[in-house]
């Protein structure tokens, strides 16, 4: 699986420990920054990051702001991108099942190291969108997209 993880600087020590953390765990993933605690805008990260996973580079990105809210806001504008910000493992495991989500956003100033890695964990291993009456629900909002987005 190849995965994406970037952040602003409020998301910029998580981002950090995540890398470290599932890099001893066998992931690998591609940084797009930023690179410190500077000040930085995080529509730049979401946008990059989420174009390239809309385009089929990546499998799965990660995005990470001060609470995560922002950075979700501007992902969610990128055609094909169903980003979800989590804060538990539930939500994680659902926006995968549920959602297919393609990027999940975690709040570098709301979720603790050890949580926000659990609650990634179990994104990453969640490996199944159920389909269904949820499949039918992402293609009104695939719909959408074709519909507004020309
Ligand atoms: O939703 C936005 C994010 O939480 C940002 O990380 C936050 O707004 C950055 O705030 P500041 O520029 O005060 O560090």
């Amino acid at each position: 699986m190849k995965i994406v993880i970037a952040s602003d600087h409020g998301g910029y020590e998580l981002k950090q420990f995540l890398i470290e953390t599932f890099k001893k765990e066998g992931y690998d993933f591609v940084d797009y920054g930023t690179n410190s605690e500077e000040s930085v805008d995080y529509p730049d990260y979401a946008i990059k990051t989420c174009e390239d996973v809309a385009a089929g580079k990546f499998d799965r990105g990660i995005l990470i702001c001060g609470t995560g809210i922002g950075i979700s806001i501007a992902a969610n504008k990128v055609k094909g991108i169903r980003a979800a910000h989590c804060t538990d493992c539930f939500s994680a495991k659902m926006c995968k099942q549920h959602n297919n989500a393609n990027v999940i956003v975690l709040g570098g100033r709301i979720t603790g190291p050890e949580l926000a890695a659990e609650i990634l964990r179990t994104y990453l291993n969640e490996k199944e969108f159920l389909g269904g009456r949820h499949e039918n629900r992402v293609n009104k909002i695939k719909a959408y997209e074709e519909k507004v987005y020309k």
